[in-house]
């Protein structure tokens, strides 16, 4: 049974529509990662299941109960949740282990009980030895860890995290989010993380909600919004994707035909016969090893994972730039002829649709 529902959710602020028609169905235990540009409505929607904001329309419910409505506010401290936020707000004049015990004492938690969980709370988050110190004397890491364990301390049913990694540095946002990863294993809560950035949004979400523009154009597995983009902005979004215009010539379940160029390519994907985006990945790419598919022309290259990362020219019209692995080093300029080796074929006209058939905005754990 989903715990946290939200149903066609919308917000204004000033008469300009923040978040539009959100639906979202999220079992106890997802990993969920809103992810988008800029401005989308992340944030906005976080501080609603907060209890940070109203809405205009629309319903969120918690186990069945109507947390916010028009007409229905729940209060956050009513709403088993935890927040932890860029900038930590951690008491700077108490130890780290006052931090944490803070809210429990607040709660009026028996002291052998408040110490055993403070206790165990700072071991799962490796600060046991860093207990009596102050958040003045902790490198960032650190101190985002003490928010973490602050928060979980309390055993939220639900943990928001608002871009909590934005002021680490990459080696640290790495580690933390390993530590997410085995803190959301370890706790059992529902994890719901705000970024903008989809390398960290793939690294640790079970399930991902790429935003635009105050909607959710698609929600599902990261594997599925790879493999499968329901609209180009989702394509271009995860994994570093690129869509090429194409002709849709047949479909036969999920592979079609399409044209690109003078080729004619079998290729996975759900679109109707007409215009048509190929989204492709760089591995769907690479230098022809027979007729190929299109020209390009070498632009730049850079050496990443043990493979030559190039990006190329291609001649396509509508197309600025891809990119693809290469064995061999090649020069600016070098003439390529270039091979299609996979994608996903959508419709022309997917860019407003919310949900993509294959994913659905239902999340099952
Ligand atoms: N309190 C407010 N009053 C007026 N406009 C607001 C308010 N809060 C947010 N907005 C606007 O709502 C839109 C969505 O903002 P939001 O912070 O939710 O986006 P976001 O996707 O989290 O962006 P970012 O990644 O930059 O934090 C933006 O255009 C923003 O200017």
């Amino acid at each position: 049974m989903p715990h946290l529902i939200a149903r066609g959710i919308r917000k204004s602020f000033d008469r300009s529509v923040v978040l539009d028609d959100i639906d979202l169905d999220l079992p106890q235990g997802a990993f969920l990662a809103l992810l988008g540009p800029s401005g989308c409505g992340k944030t906005t929607l976080l501080r609603l299941i907060a209890g940070l904001e109203t809405c205009d329309a629309g319903q969120l419910l918690f186990d069945d109960r109507v947390i916010l409505s028009p007409d229905r506010f729940v209060p956050p401290e009513d709403r088993q949740l935890g927040m932890v936020f860029q900038s930590y707000a951690l008491w700077p004049s108490m130890s780290v282990r006052g931090n944490v015990e803070f809210a429990l004492k607040a709660r009026r938690v028996p002291g052998p009980e408040r110490r055993d969980r403070v206790a165990r709370m700072l071991e799962a988050v490796g600060l046991t030895a860093h207990a009596d110190r102050l958040p003045q004397d902790l490198s960032g890491g650190q101190r985002q860890r003490v928010a973490l364990a602050r928060s979980l301390v309390l055993r939220p049913r639900i943990l928001l995290l608002d871009e909590p990694l934005a002021n680490l540095d990459a080696h640290l946002r790495q580690q933390m989010l390993v530590e997410f990863r085995r803190l959301h294993a370890e706790t059992g809560a529902t994890f719901i993380l705000v970024t903008h950035d989809q390398d960290e949004a793939m690294a640790v979400a079970s399930h991902i909600a790429v935003m635009e523009a105050g909607r959710i154009r698609q929600i599902g597995t990261p594997e599925a919004l790879y493999r499968r983009p329901a609209t180009p902005m989702v394509a271009r979004f995860i994994g570093h994707g690129a869509t090429i215009p194409v002709q849709v010539i047949a479909r036969h379940g999920d592979r079609c035909d399409v044209v690109l160029g003078g080729a004619t390519l079998n290729l996975p994907g759900r679109a109707d016969p007409g215009a048509g985006w190929l989204c492709l990945h760089p591995e769907d790419l690479r230098p022809a090893t027979g007729a190929g598919h299109f020209d390009a022309q070498v632009i730049a290259q850079s050496f990443r994972n043990g493979r030559h990362a190039t990006l190329v020219l291609p001649r396509i019209a509508g197309v600025d730039t891809l990119s693809l692995p290469m064995d061999a080093p090649a020069p600016a300029h070098t003439p390529l002829r270039i091979e299609i080796t996979g994608g996903w074929v959508i419709d022309r006209d997917a860019g407003g649709a919310a949900v993509h058939p294959l994913s659905g905005a239902r999340i099952h754990a």
